[in-house]
């Protein structure tokens, strides 16, 4: 893939403002300035990606015509992909291997003066009930139910101190600040890797089954050893990979799934973790190819999907937009990475709005669930420059 290195330069372009867009992993470190077109289309409309794939490969040819060499598309895409994309082609790209951070600098303290969740808690462990219920009368085995907490601050919050603090308080995971239509700004870490396409290589790196990190290292690491053999949580993966498993295998004519998963830790949670690798049969088929095939996974949606989507309209009381969806980035020639838009939040002045969601299964607990909600929550939380701990901040 030829793209502009611009490494020397990445510090200069640092700051998410206006129409910038990063989106930072191990892998690769992007920035982009400018907005040359925007997409603001659904993936699917009337069952097909045609129009969107259509719409992708023009929107490159006028990018080439007016003298972007390297054109990509970046931003971010609705959980549900009938709804309209955030994606654009940037005007300029700079691509990098070293870290786009240190921009970070303390600012002053921020006052939290209103917050509500949607759902509040009795009416969420009553959902989680309620999903349960479902399960027993019919096919649902997964329903992801997720939650969104919106703060009121005294003062704008710039999105760049957000996105630094959280480079800051998490060195791993994908980085990522996307400016909206609305003037709003996304930015998070998520832990969880969609697809990423490198020729006929892809990868995939799908979390389910969670709990969280404690301050002593021996409780932590009997928290990490429980979490790897419950029944619960291993189930839980377990209706993920599978699923994964069917959708990749006709794309795929090598597929390495481990047998059983792994443990992956971020600064506040620990996740079972399987890292999927796999050759394509055809190479030309793009990171968003996959990706709209694979979203939404049973670990934001749930299992059946159709099923369990249907379950999440009927419970959940609020429309995710962009949270659980995918965020990241692709070139012309469809390689990219797209990761799962979790740990994360909207910044609009001085509203911001986090989310966070939690896999439901037979033999969940409403007040765990709820309480592993609560611990996602606290990647954002803590990020926040707000005077009190992060945790009282729920
Ligand atoms: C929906 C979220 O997490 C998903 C990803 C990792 C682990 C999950 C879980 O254990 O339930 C969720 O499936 C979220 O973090 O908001």
């Amino acid at each position: 893939m030829s793209v502009t290195f611009a490494e020397s330069r990445l510090s200069a372009h640092a700051i998410p403002t206006a129409s910038n867009f990063t989106f930072c992993s191990s892998h690769r470190k992007l920035h982009t300035t400018g907005i040359a077109e925007n997409l603001h289309l659904p993936i699917f409309e009337h069952n097909t990606t045609q129009r969107f794939t259509k719409s992708l490969r023009s929107a490159f040819q006028r990018a080439h015509a007016n003298g972007i060499s390297n054109p990509i598309v970046v931003g971010a895409i609705p959980f549900d992909l009938t709804q309209p994309c955030s994606l654009f082609i940037p005007v300029e790209s700079h691509f990098g291997t070293t870290p786009i951070v240190n921009q970070f600098s303390k600012r002053d303290p921020i006052e939290i003066v209103n917050r509500r969740s949607f759902p509040e808690e009795a009416r969420y462990k009553q959902s989680v009930k309620q999903a349960i219920a479902n399960f027993q009368l019919s096919d649902i085995r997964k329903a992801v139910l997720s939650r969104v907490l919106e703060l009121d601050l005294n003062t704008q919050l710039p999105a760049n101190t957000l996105f630094h603090s959280l480079q800051h308080q998490n060195p791993t995971g994908y980085h990522f600040s996307v400016p909206l239509e609305d003037g709003g700004q996304l930015v998070g870490v998520s832990p969880e890797l969609l697809i990423r396409k490198e020729a006929e290589w892809i990868t995939s790196n799908p979390l389910a089954g969670s709990t969280r990190r404690l301050r002593n290292a021996d409780d932590d690491t009997a928290a990490a050893l429980a979490l790897q053999s419950s029944h619960k949580d291993l189930y839980e993966h377990r209706l993920v990979i599978e699923e994964i498993n069917r959708v990749l295998q006709p794309f795929c004519s090598e597929l390495d799934i481990p047998a059983a998963p792994s443990l992956l830790n971020t600064e506040t949670m620990w996740h079972l973790s399987t890292l999927i690798r796999g050759r394509l049969s055809n190479a030309n088929i793009s990171a968003l190819d996959i990706a709209s095939a694979l979203h939404p996974t049973p670990a934001v949606c749930g299992y059946p999907t159709p099923l369990a989507h249907k379950l999440i309209n009927l419970v959940e009381s609020f429309d995710r937009g962009l949270f659980a969806g995918m965020v990241g980035w692709q070139d012309s020639d469809g390689n990219g990475e797209w990761a799962v838009t979790i740990r994360c939040g909207i910044v609009r002045g001085n509203q911001v709005s986090l989310f966070a969601g939690a896999g439901i299964v037979e033999d969940s607990c409403p007040e765990s669930e709820w309480a592993e909600t609560q611990a996602k929550l606290q990647t954002m939380l803590k990020a926040l420059p707000i005077q009190a701990n992060a945790e009282a901040a729920q």
